[in-house]
């Protein structure tokens, strides 16, 4: 076949062609048959050029087998050399009888979600007696044979199906990974006997063999117009080439199909609405409109009033609606790479479900799809959604990807309720009661059928996300300048943080992740919140990772834990779980909150962490606790004010994590924080050299490192020279009498578990919960919730309490620092080894530093122990002591 090819050849060759395609319509020829008769009888350069128009009238007849050619095309010729051996000989291997097949590839085990998540924990639950206010709450260590459903599921069970039904058992490409390819072509002998890199369907690499022209023009078209302060990098940068499977999981709209041509079709289409699902990777919902073969119609709706519970939620604040913006923006430039479009509506006031049946009667579509979101009132809302759409003879589709774990379908069963609230009795529960196999993640598609006509919808500049305030001489406030200058809003800035994370930062993780003063974090959380990574894409990077931290696994069941708390209690957000701390004293001075808020409390600590909350939107956990205790135990704000300012303030701002983390910081939640962060103490452990406290606060960046944290003991020599001058240049300290605050916070938490005795267990004097009914209900078999609905009485549960709370119990008179449990955090060090250190101190500085810097790696183990929930690690040689209790303000 290396005969020069006549004009007149090929036009016979497309002839026959066109006969064979008439044949794969009919269903007797698969479509990479189809594509390997047309290379080997056009050559590659001629089918390079002829294919997509000589399967053109394919896209009206039947879009889901044109999308399916295309891929082919794409997948083919993106390929180099060694790829193009590969690809060729796979296509030869079309006349072979399937018993001659090869063998696939073994299907990878995918996480299973028991969890999930890496060992667990000793139970860390103090007490655990059982008590009820009115009624005796048997079996909280109620055991029953473990639920088995789901366990053992095969991972092709759980992609999703082929509009033919058939389910794609094709095995994920790198079973370290997991990846599942799109089954855009399960028929297809090639995708099914061969064990190339690449099958239809698979993310093609982000170039192809084209002209430089339509590369342009690709790129030309990919710029978003709405994007005008070009702050999706994915639509700037040029797509690069890699074939590191990790690199080629990136570029979510740098795709190879940018630009295909794809026909609209007269087809009823798909309404795919994306809601907090904002991503091409991994989003089952996205895979599932395309499996209906029919054009896709993907729609996001801006209905804020209806995101909102039935208490205060504040449940998209300013930073959060910018996030939304841009990422709508990324998305859309993406999805224009797939020559789709994402229809923007802003609802009428909590009217989801009248911009939904506008769409459908404006496209004809009999389908809805949608990933479910977990907040009881949005739950409710869909319910509303779902029967309104079916009245209208609509269908609706419902797929899971927000948590690992649906938190409606976690159980307590077999795990009884002791524990309920910390991470190791949720996973617990998840590992006794397993849901559906996780399935390996999914790449995102290569080409989406659009409909003959897109329906109109809002500029996204009229949903109002991003609209910043005006002066009074009309001159705008640009607040997100410096959060545009943080993040990058695009999924594939997810996973380049993801990338940058697993090859740096995870390696200090375990033990370094408290550092305020270096990036050892994954800086997710937003791309977690908006969708625009899914967990389980994250989970199996960390697992298939060479350092795989427990502890960052963990930490997306603690995601999943909030979830679950929302799901059992939903006033998480407003209402305190604890009912004796409702009559809490709050401190109701605004002049203070204000000063929180602002970073200008005068605690360098706290400032820094404040004012980069509001800079950048977003500090890392451990200076979210620094300054949660700060608000808490020394100012005696309520939490409820901590969740509002978060909420409006960080740009992950989700209603359930915030909500569980303030109502445990704010002494109500079920997992009582065991620890007190202390505003200048816990620089040790987070910024020792001060370099934190110097970027956000520039007016002490002159001050000696031992005394940044404590400007207010600097000799006044130092200060002029450094030109701090209090009251000018840097607050005064907001408040000055630490101990005396935090006394006093112990105080009134003695007094209202005194007042209200009927809420604290007797024997062991840990709170009482009112358990939700259905926790009830599991814990007494269903005949037990019937019983509770008819009898309506309360059970009450002993949750986890702080240890300082139930001693000063046996003693109400102690003072602060005398309880034995105090849970300030200030440290531990050997007296022993401070001997040493002391006396080496005066011949050897290196000694003396090499100390310093075991000490302080053993303050942060205690530390990050205390913060996890994990027992304290056994003492050292020599006696251990807490360094001396700080004096007043200047510990
Ligand atoms: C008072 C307070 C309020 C908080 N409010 C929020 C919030 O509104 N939104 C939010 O996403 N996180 C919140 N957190 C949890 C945590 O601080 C952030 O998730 C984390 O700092 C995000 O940074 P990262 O992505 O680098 O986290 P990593 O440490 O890299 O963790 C990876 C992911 O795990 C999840 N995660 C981590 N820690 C927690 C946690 N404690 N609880 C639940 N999920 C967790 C997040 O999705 C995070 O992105 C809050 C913590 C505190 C103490």
């Amino acid at each position: 076949m290396n005969v020069k090819r006549t004009i007149a050849g090929a036009a016979d060759n497309i002839a026959s062609l066109s006969n064979t395609l008439q044949q794969l319509v009919l269903g007797g020829e698969d479509p990479g048959g189809f594509f390997g008769i047309c290379v080997s009888s056009m050559g590659h350069s001629e089918t390079l050029s002829v294919f997509p128009s000589l399967i053109q009238p394919l896209a009206s007849v039947d879009p889901s087998q044109h999308s399916t050619l295309i891929a082919i095309y794409v997948e083919y010729f993106s390929k180099d050399e060694e790829d193009e051996l590969e690809v060729a000989l796979a296509l030869s291997l079309l006349d072979v009888k399937p018993q001659q097949k090869p063998a696939c590839r073994p299907e990878p085990r995918p996480p299973v979600w028991q969890g999930g998540y890496p060992a667990k924990v000793g139970g860390s639950i103090p007490g655990g007696a059982t008590k009820s206010k009115t009624t005796t709450l048997p079996g909280l260590s109620y055991a029953q044979s473990a639920a088995t459903g789901g366990r053992g599921r095969r991972p092709s069970e759980n992609l999703p199906k082929t509009g033919s039904g058939v389910p794609s058992s094709t095995p994920p490409t790198h079973p370290s990974r997991g990846r599942a390819p799109l089954p855009t072509d399960t028929h297809s002998t090639t995708s099914q006997t061969t064990r190339h890199k690449h099958v239809p369907g698979l993310p093609a690499p982000p170039t192809f063999h084209q002209s430089d022209r339509r590369q342009d023009a690709v790129n030309d078209d990919a710029r978003d117009p709405l994007d005008t302060e070009g702050t999706c990098p994915d639509q700037s940068q040029k797509p690069k080439r890699s074939k590191n499977r990790r690199q080629r999981g990136k570029g979510c709209g740098q795709r190879a199909v940018v630009g295909l041509p794809h026909s609209p079709s007269a087809t009823p289409p798909v309404l795919l609405w994306l809601r907090r699902d904002l991503r091409l990777h991994d989003n089952p919902a996205l895979i599932g409109s395309l499996q209906a073969g029919a054009p896709v119609v993907p729609v996001f709706i801006w209905s804020p009033e209806e995101e909102e519970g039935p208490g205060v939620t504040m449940a998209t604040g300013g930073a959060c609606r910018y996030w939304l913006h841009q990422a709508l923006a990324c998305l859309q430039g993406a999805l224009q790479l797939l020559g789709s479009h994402l229809v923007l509506l802003k609802a009428d006031p909590g009217s989801s479900l009248g911009a939904l049946l506008g769409l459908v009667g404006e496209t004809g579509a009999r389908t809805v799809l949608a990933t479910a979101l977990y907040e009881p009132w949005l739950r409710e809302r869909d319910q509303r959604v779902e029967a309104g759409l079916r009245r209208a003879g609509v269908a609706w589709r419902m797929v899971h990807s927000y948590c690992l774990r649906d938190p409606y379908s976690v159980s307590t069963q077999g795990v009884g309720l002791r524990g309920l609230g910390s991470v190791s009795h949720f996973i617990s529960c998840c590992e006794q009661n397993p849901g559906p196999a996780l399935g390996p993640s999914l790449d995102p598609p290569v080409s989406m059928p659009t409909p003959s006509q897109w329906p109109p919808g809002d500029p996204l500049d009229a949903l109002g996300l991003a609209r910043m305030p005006r002066r009074k001489d009309g001159t705008v406030i640009d607040w997100a300048a410096n959060i545009r200058a943080s993040w990058d809003f695009s999924e594939q800035g997810a996973h380049a943080r993801l990338e940058a994370f697993l090859q740096d930062g995870v390696y200090r993780y375990e033990k370094e992740s408290g550092r305020a003063d270096s990036p050892n974090t994954s800086c997710l959380s937003p791309y977690l919140h908006w969708g625009q990574i899914s967990p389980r894409w994250l989970l199996w990077d960390a697992k298939s990772a060479r350092c795989r931290p427990q502890k960052f696994q963990r930490k997306l069941a603690w995601r999943d834990l909030a979830y679950w708390q929302l799901s059992l209690f939903p006033a998480l957000p407003w209402e305190s779980l604890r009912p004796a701390y409702k009559a809490l004293r709050w401190s109701s001075d605004r002049g203070h909150l204000k000063a929180w808020q602002r970073g200008r409390t005068g605690y360098p600590l706290v400032d820094a962490a404040m004012r980069q909350l509001w800079l950048t939107g977003w500090v890392n956990n451990y200076m979210r606790h620094v300054v949660a205790s700060f608000l808490i135990a020394y100012l005696h704000l309520p939490w409820q004010e901590g969740y509002l300012w978060f909420q409006d303030t960080l740009l992950d701002a989700d209603v359930a994590i915030d909500a569980m983390m303030w109502q445990n910081g704010g002494m109500c939640g079920l997992d009582h924080w065991n620890f007190v962060m202390h505003p200048v103490d816990a620089a040790l452990t987070c910024d020792p050299g001060g370099s934190y406290v110097r970027k956000w606060c520039p007016e002490l960046a002159a001050l000696p490192d031992d005394i940044i944290h404590k400007p207010w003991r600097c000799p006044a020599s130092i200060l002029r020279r450094a030109g701090v001058a209090f009251g000018h240049t840097y607050p005064e300290p907001i408040v000055t009498d630490l101990e005396a605050r935090r006394g006093q916070s112990l105080q009134d938490v003695a007094q209202v578990r005194s007042t209200l005795s009927e809420y604290v267990d007797e024997r062991s004097g840990c709170d009482l919960v009112p358990l939700p009914p259905r926790l009830v209900a599991e814990a007494l078999g269903s005949a037990g919730g019937d019983q509770l609905r008819t009898g309506g009485e309360q059970f009450l549960l002993p949750v986890i309490t702080r240890m300082e709370f139930k001693h000063r119990r046996g003693d109400p008179g102690e003072d602060a620092a005398s309880n034995p449990y105090d849970a300030v955090l200030k440290g531990y060090v050997n007296r022993k080894r401070d001997e040493t250190v002391a006396f080496l101190n005066q011949r050897d500085f290196s000694a003396s530093v090499m100390n310093e810097g075991a000490q302080r790696r053993e303050r942060l183990d205690s530390d990050m122990r205390i913060l996890e929930g994990l027992p304290r690690a056994p003492p050292g040689r020599g006696r251990a002591r807490p360094t001396p209790a700080a004096q007043g303000q200047t510990s």
